[in-house]
């Protein structure tokens, strides 16, 4: 055989998978996908770069990405280095006024920073901002009820309102916005430019639904929800907006907000909201691009039986 022939043969699977891609090409072509990557999930440098380059390929091929990023790890390793002691309530982090600023350094200066670094290493294409930036998050105080009582946990925000014009007008100039997730306040004992802090799947989940996005895709660190978690490791593959709501009371830690967030999403205009394993590289593009869909798909109650 012939080396030429050879080459043909070996490049032969490459071209399959191109060409396997196509109708997903083709569906999501133009369509907004908001990305939430937890702090969880960011845990080596591997990881990032290839969730850096996922990124960048849905922005090539055509569709329009926004990363909304967490950063809960690293927020508490730095309250820790500042002496500052951290608690969570009802899934929340206590936020006093000096942790208020911890959170806004490590979110907006550190972790946005360096995920902005990672992407524009492919281009000029990632411009990051956070919530507080031309009004795109607004939230109120949120008081959380534990017991049938409002318990106060400093400065966290419950998201009122989002404006979305900042981040589409980087999106029609083929930009990738990165956001952290903090709020400007719009509470009136509040004078001009305090903040709150809000968990990152809830400010991926109002923005995607604000944006009218294709896709909410959450990335985290386990393969998706588990149906009797942690007595067993059996993912839940698919499940509609009612067949979540119903499991909600029966979440805890860190999967309340995601699933919160899912089913506000496909409530609100989302197609599909997913939670898959950042752990995994290129989670991302096997996830949109091939049919070896992996972790959990919340679907709309009208899209019970379609193919997503
Ligand atoms: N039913 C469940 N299925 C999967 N994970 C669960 C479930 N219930 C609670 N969890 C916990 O939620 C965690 C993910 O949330 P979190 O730690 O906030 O991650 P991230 O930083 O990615 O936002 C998992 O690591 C797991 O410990
Ligand atoms: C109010 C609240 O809890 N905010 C979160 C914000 C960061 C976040 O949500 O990060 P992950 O996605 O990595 O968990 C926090 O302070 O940890």
């Amino acid at each position: 055989m012939s080396t030429g022939t050879t080459r043909k043969h070996t490049a032969l699977p490459k071209a399959q998978t191109l060409t396997e891609a196509l109708p997903w090409l083709t569906r999501h072509h133009g369509k907004t996908v908001v990305i939430k990557f937890g702090g969880n999930a960011m845990v080596n440098e591997e990881l990032k770069a290839a969730f850096a380059q996922d990124v960048v390929f849905l922005r090539h091929a055509g569709l329009k990405p926004v990363v909304v990023h967490g950063g809960g790890p690293q927020i508490s390793a730095a309250l820790d280095r500042h002496g500052i002691v951290s608690e969570f309530k009802a899934g929340l982090r206590v936020t006093t006024e000096d942790a208020m600023d911890v959170v806004r350094m490590v979110l907006a200066g550190q972790v946005q920073r360096e995920l902005v670094g990672l992407l524009n290493q492919h281009g000029p294409l990632a411009v990051g901002l956070t919530g507080e930036d031309a009004h795109t998050i607004t939230a109120t105080k949120h008081q959380p009820e534990i017991d049938g009582e409002p318990v106060d946990i400093g400065r966290v925000g419950e998201i009122t309102e989002i404006d979305t014009g900042v981040i589409e007008s980087l999106l029609a100039d083929g930009r990738i916005p990165v956001v952290s997730s903090i709020a400007r306040s719009q509470d009136a004992f509040d004078k001009g430019g305090q903040v709150y802090n809000v968990n990152a799947d809830t400010a991926a989940a109002a923005l995607a639904a604000a944006l009218g996005a294709e896709t909410l895709m959450v990335l985290t660190d386990v393969e998706g929800l588990y149906e009797d978690w942690p007595n067993s490791d059996e993912v839940i593959s698919r499940l509609t907006a009612s067949q979540l709501e119903k499991l909600l009371p029966d979440l805890s830690a860190g999967m309340v907000p995601k699933m919160r967030g899912c089913l506000h999403a496909v409530r609100n205009g989302v197609r599909t909201a997913r939670v898959i394993d950042g752990r995994v590289q290129h989670s991302i593009l096997l996830e949109i691009f091939t049919d070896e869909g992996i972790g959990t798909m919340v679907v709309p109650d009208e899209a019970e039986g379609e193919q997503s």
